[in-house]
Formats: C-alpha cells, sequence, structure tokens
C-alpha cells in the first residue's frame, strides 16, 4: 500500500561479501580472529557451519560477534559429510580456492540455485594451478568434489568480472608454489585485497592485476565489518519510491568498487550526501543520506555493472517510477545469479503494472508510469523478494511478495524495518 512520507535513520547488517571473508579468512589464519558487525543472515551461516565441519572452532559471542580460534590450512579436516553451501555463491567459490591446496577432500554441495550456477569459471583456472576438483558435467555444477593437492602459481587473465573467481584463485595462490597474477577486463569488488593485509598477507595491486606471492600464511586479527551498501541500497531506494522522503543509513560500506548505485541515484537527479566517518580494517565506511523527487530515467552499462551488479533488480524498481526511459546493458552477469535476475525482474515487475522489457544482456523500463500492484514471487531469490517489497511501498494496491522468507539470506532485519516505515 502507498506509505506516508518518512525521514529516518538506521544501520543495516554487515557486509555479506566482508563478513565471508572474515570468517573465511580467520578459519585459515593461525591463533584468534574476532569479528564484530558480522552478519547473521543465512548465507553467512552457510559459511560458518561449512568450516565447524572443517573442524575450525567457530564460537558466536552473540549474533554479530564471532571468535575463531584458527589453527591455519593445516588445522583443516576432512569433513564426514557433504558441505552444503546453501544459496551461497560466494561459499562454494571461495571454498573451492581454499580447498584446493589443502590435505582435505570433501565434496560440496548447495541448493537447486546453486546447482544451476555456474562453477567452471573457478573451477578450471583452478586446475590449471594443479587443483583437482570433480563433478557434475566435468565439474561444471554441484555436487563437487575437491581433493586437496600441490599447487602452482598462476598468471590468470580473468575473463569475467567476478570478485568470486577473483578471491578463489587468490586464496590458492597463497598456498601454491611461485605467485599468482589474476588480471581483470573490468574492476569488481576488492574486499579480500583489501582485508588480507590485515591478516599478515602480501597482496600487490596494479591497476586491473593482483598479484600474491605463493605459501604465505594469515595471522588471526580482528574485523569489524562495515554495514552492507547492497542491503542500504533498498532503504534508500524506499525513500526514492516515497516523494518528500529521506533515509540515512549510517556506517554503510562505501567501498567505491561497490557504489556505482549512488553514482546512479545521482545521475537519476536525486540527492546523495556521504559523510565519510572513519576506516574499518581497510574499508571506508560513512553517513548517506538519500532523498529526490522527480527522478529521470539514465542508460548504464560498461564498467558500471560490476560496481552494482547486486543492485540491478532495485534499480529497475526505482526506474519504473522515474520518467521517461532507463536502459540497462551489460549485465549478462545477471543471469548466473541466485535466478536468472533479468528474466525474474521483467517478469514479476510486468506482473505487478510495470513497462519492462527483457533485452539480450539487461532490460529496458519505460518509467513513470503508477505501479499498479498484486502477487508476485521472489522465486527463493532475496534480492528479488526484497526489490519487490519496495515496489509495494508505492504500489496502488500494495505487492504481496511470495517466498519472502529468502531475504534473510542476505538481511535478516528488512521486514522489521519496512513494517516502521509503513505505519
Ligand atoms: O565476492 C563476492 O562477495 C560477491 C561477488 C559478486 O558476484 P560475482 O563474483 O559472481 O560477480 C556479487 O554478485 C555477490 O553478491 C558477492
Ligand atoms: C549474488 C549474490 O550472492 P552469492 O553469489 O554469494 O550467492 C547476492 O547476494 O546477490
Amino acid at each position: 500500500m502507498r506509505i506516508k512520507p518518512f525521514q529516518k535513520r538506521y544501520t543495516v547488517p554487515g557486509d555479506k561479501s566482508i563478513s565471508h571473508r572474515a570468517v573465511l579468512f580467520g578459519a585459515i589464519a593461525k591463533g584468534k580472529t574476532y569479528i564484530d558487525g558480522f552478519l547473521h543472515g543465512e548465507d553467512c551461516l552457510s559459511t560458518v557451519s561449512c568450516l565447524r565441519q572443517l573442524g575450525v572452532d567457530i564460537q558466536m559471542e552473540n549474533e554479530s560477534s564471532l571468535v575463531i580460534y584458527g589453527q591455519g590450512v593445516e588445522g583443516l579436516q576432512s569433513p564426514l559429510k557433504p558441505l552444503d553451501v546453501g544459496n551461497s555463491g560466494t561459499t562454494i567459490r571461495l571454498m573451492l580456492g581454499i580447498l584446493a591446496g589443502t590435505k582435505v577432500s570433501a565434496v560440496l554441495v548447495g541448493d537447486d540455485s546453486i546447482a544451476r550456477r555456474p562453477m567452471s569459471r573457478v573451477v578450471e583456472p583452478l586446475r590449471l594451478m594443479g587443483a583437482q576438483i570433480e563433478g557434475r558435467e566435468h565439474g561444471r555444477f554441484t555436487p563437487l568434489t575437491v581433493q586437496g593437492s600441490r599447487l602452482s602459481g598462476t598468471h590468470y587473465n580473468s575473463p569475467i568480472a567476478s570478485a568470486q573467481v577473483k578471491s578463489a584463485l587468490l586464496l590458492a595462490g597463497l598456498q601454491a608454489e611461485g605467485k599468482t597474477v589474476i588480471r581483470e577486463t573490468i574492476h569488481s569488488r576488492n574486499h579480500t585485497e583489501m582485508m588480507l593485509p590485515g591478516f599478515g598477507v602480501e597482496v600487490i595491486t596494479n591497476g586491473l592485476e593482483v598479484m600474491v606471492p605463493g605459501k604465505q600464511s594469515l595471522i588471526g586479527t580482528h574485523v569489524k565489518v562495515p554495514g552492507d551498501l547492497s542491503s542500504a541500497a533498498f532503504l534508500w531506494a524506499a525513500a526514492l519510491m516515497v516523494p518528500g522522503s529521506r533515509m540515512t543509513v549510517e556506517d554503510v560500506g562505501i567501498n567505491p568498487t561497490r557504489t556505482g548505485i549512488l553514482d546512479v541515484f545521482v545521475q537519476m537527479g536525486a540527492t546523495v550526501e556521504i559523510e565519510q566517518t572513519g576506516v574499518w580494517c581497510n574499508e571506508p565506511i560513512g553517513n548517506v543520506t538519500v532523498y529526490g523527487d522527480d527522478l529521470k530515467g539514465v542508460e548504464i552499462g560498461g564498467t558500471l555493472i560490476p560496481r552494482l551488479i547486486d543492485e540491478i533488480p532495485i534499480l529497475a524498481v526505482i526506474a519504473a517510477q522515474a520518467n521517461g526511459r532507463t536502459i540497462i546493458r551489460d549485465a549478462s552477469e545477471l543471469k548466473v545469479k541466485e535466478t536468472n535476475r533479468i528474466t525474474t525482474t521483467v517478469m514479476e515487475l510486468q506482473k505487478i503494472g510495470v513497462n519492462i522489457s527483457e533485452t539480450e544482456d539487461g532490460m529496458v523500463i519505460e518509467g513513470g508510469n503508477e505501479i499498479q500492484g498484486g502477487m508476485c514471487s521472489s522465486h527463493g531469490d532475496h534480492r528479488i523478494g526484497m526489490a519487490l517489497a519496495i515496489a509495494g511501498l508505492a504500489a496502488r494496491d500494495g505487492v504481496r511478495v511470495n517466498g519472502a522468507e529468502a531475504i534473510k539470506v542476505s538481511f535478516p532485519s528488512f521486514e522489521s524495518i519496512i513494517t516502521q516505515l509503513s505505519v
């Protein structure tokens, strides 16, 4: 149902990408790692449970504070049962990079969505380093089996801008003989490169290239996780969908490899005020306020896309309300996320009366018409579920989202915040 204008300040739960990395790196480090602000969402909990199955002692002091008693990669043990990564692409791909160079043998499985997502993007370059990974359709899909082995460093030109690929190879490279160099065509998020030096690891970045010398070990540290900009994006979007509203999100990560959506808000005519308040573990954080009425459509593509890849479903919702046409190009990677996010975004927004169509590598939205509302589905994809719920704040008849439980994957407090906005 259409809601009244609001002026609010919130914090959002910890960044999902950074939470995964903090617990994975702590698990292969020697000594204690403390994590504050850990995201207690299903994806990160899948990472924790896989690591526990590998014999890592992880204690939860409370929902967002963890202590990991790391014993180095040598301390990892072969699990008795398959490691279940649930819905999390980051977990399986980074875990493959870690396990490839250990003495562990393990089977990795996930849910139906994971079973459809491509694994060859990490399996193939890891095999070039000497990894022994087998699986369904020659290792293109789960279930996958990894038998840890000796690795050699590599020089890999990554054909896709994927931080999961880059991170998997860097993690394998830490255990390999010789150096590992990854070159991307477009910058992907750089949280791995930003965090590893805090664990005492040498990482050298030179433009689009990242290099790690091999045979390095990690030392436990303290990680403070910034708020997740990808979660905050839904709250800022709420303010843009309800004219006259204003939303501030505090202590949110503003790493430039993630802030593409803020650039697009400005391009659409919104006001974005960024007050940087600190740097936590190499990651800039700040308080970010977004407001604006009478937005206009935009054309986006190219190097901007990896900087807002997870925000495209919510951007489509904002574009539906903005005046004029929005064109999103170069976003084929969306086809291999939790769902095919081009298809699911277009299909579900059409159901609630948005004029939107699918293209080969993105979508076109004709904005400026009232969103009617109705019944739609998350298709089990957290970001689709949240995008549709935000559309509901401006829809004439409201929006009912089936499968909203998927939202717990990344933003467990989303529903309670949206309920507060609506009263
Ligand atoms: O490394 C990460 O933490 C992530 C990288 C991105 O995926 P790709 O690496 O497939 O682009 C992103 O979509 C995902 O939500 C998290
Ligand atoms: C794509 C996502 O995550 P992952 O690849 O880790 O499943 C996401 O959170 O939008």
